[in-house]
């Protein structure tokens, strides 16, 4: 067959050109294309789902790859070698279909403490070579390839026919083994509780209002955990959750969070603040018992204000029309309820997602407030490294659109040892004790998923 996809120009192809070929499928599942890329394309694939799960993306392989190291310009560098790229766009097949870019920025990139994280960059973005998107009930799988010359059409064929392959075998029935975790540790559980104290202290002293302080909990397995078995389980246990998986070397980093940083649609910004929290009930009676106390709870209104005042300022910077309601309402989960003010606007002119993820990370319900004195804080006295927990991960489109979410409720998997994390919002009046506990109750959903015991 004749290759459709030769691109005509006059001035040859010196720059990269991203071609793209996108055939609609039926009768696909997410888990299942994104299980088949595990023989060719493990360490390189990716999952995201939002929250309304109208969007469900997967990609395997990488056609292009865009990371940087370092604080300073990783944003810009993201933004502008996401749009050198899709300058030079050729596409055949349905056109509305989109190349997404998929990845993240890791918490402080001042943060050098040794861990799991070592080899992961300060922003990380894969273009797949393979994009699945379910969008709206409809299905698309997307052949990506970018390259400085032209494509030719043994490349072509050989890419639809894996194409094809991968579609077959995710057709085919699976099940997936829930992991079971053999070991259960708490590290620096001693020094987590004393630096409560310590930044409770400092918080009286009026070095900041509020810091929030995270710790890890590591399980350990008999087998190596596959990715695709951690996605079955979150898929089927956090319906109401940003659900989302990166691969990046050896690490796989997943979670199921309930908070969004910002999603850009058609120019139109959101943005929800998701800072106070408290455990659900047993009995409907309880539940909303303890959800109008949280709403009612001067501490947790106060961790919630901060994060509200910091999300509209930063919106009224970079939008019009900027939409607040006059107070929080709850926003439930499985194994918590929370705080939630969502925050809405209308892009300025030069603002872009990638702007606003920069200005607006890490809000203080991951930070604090003010926020560089609240960093310096958690880099002395946070035993650990958060890498992309509590960090900004998604998708941009080349149109301007994305999503990105906090990503909270979330473990990296490196083999048979998995890695979970959580925190909690420190104010003058925290306890220690109070704060270690609600971090056992932000460790479940990754621990049910993990196969780790807890106490339900
Ligand atoms: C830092 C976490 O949660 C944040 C998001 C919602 C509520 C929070 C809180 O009530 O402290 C935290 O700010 C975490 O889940 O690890």
């Amino acid at each position: 067959m004749q290759a459709k996809w030769l691109q005509a120009t006059t001035e040859g192809l010196t720059k990269p050109t991203l071609y793209m070929e996108t055939i609609e499928v039926a009768n696909l599942s997410a888990l299942s294309f994104f299980a088949a890329g595990q023989a060719s394309y493990q360490q390189k694939r990716f999952y995201w789902q939002n929250r309304e799960k109208t969007l469900t993306l997967v990609g395997l392989g990488h056609a292009y790859t865009i990371t940087h190291q370092g604080e300073h310009e990783r944003f810009t560098t993201v933004e502008q070698q996401w749009q050198q790229l899709t300058q030079s766009m050729h596409k055949e097949g349905v056109a509305h279909v989109q190349p997404m870019l998929f990845g993240g920025f890791t918490f402080d990139p001042a943060n050098i403490i040794a861990s799991e994280w070592a080899t992961f960059p300060d922003a990380f973005f894969a273009l797949a070579t393979f994009q699945f998107v379910e969008r709206d009930g409809r299905s698309y799988v997307t052949i990506q390839t970018v390259t400085n010359a032209q494509v030719d059409d043994k490349t072509i064929q050989a890419l639809r026919d894996e194409r094809d392959a991968l579609i077959q075998q995710a057709q085919q029935q699976v099940s997936y083994k829930k992991p079971v975790a053999t070991s259960y540790f708490e590290p620096h559980k001693i020094e987590y509780l004393a630096s409560i104290d310590r930044v409770t202290d400092l918080i009286q002293q009026q070095q900041a209002e509020k810091v929030v302080i995270a710790r890890p909990l590591a399980l350990t397995f008999d087998e190596a955990v596959l990715p695709e078995q951690t996605m079955a389980q979150v898929l089927s246990e956090q319906p109401n959750s940003y659900l989302f998986g990166l691969e990046h070397e050896e690490l796989f980093f997943f979670g199921a969070s309930p908070e969004r940083l910002v999603k850009v649609d058609n120019k139109q910004a959101y943005s929800s603040c998701v800072a106070g929290s408290i455990k659900r009930g047993t009995t409907d009676e309880e539940d909303a018992q303890l959800g109008q106390t949280l709403l009612q709870d001067a501490k947790n209104l106060g961790e919630h204000q901060y994060v509200v005042d910091m999300i509209a300022d930063t919106f009224k910077r970079h939008c019009t029309e900027v939409d607040l309601p006059t107070g929080p309402q709850l926003l439930k989960i499985r194994d918590i309820q929370h705080l939630f003010t969502p925050v809405e606007g209308r892009l300025r002119n030069e603002a872009t997602i990638l702007s606003l993820v920069q200005h607006l990370h890490p809000t203080p319900a991951l930070g604090g407030v003010p926020r560089e004195a609240a960093m310096s804080i958690i880099r002395e006295y946070e035993p650990m490294n958060r890498g992309l927990y509590a960090a900004p991960i998604g998708w941009l489109d080349a149109e301007g659109n994305g999503e990105f979410a906090v990503a909270i409720r979330s473990a990296a998997i490196t083999n048979k040892d998995a890695y979970l994390y959580a925190g909690g919002g420190i104010v003058a009046d925290s306890e220690a004790q109070s704060e270690y506990e609600e971090t056992l109750v932000k460790f479940r959903p990754m621990l049910r998923a993990l196969g780790g015991k807890i106490d339900e």
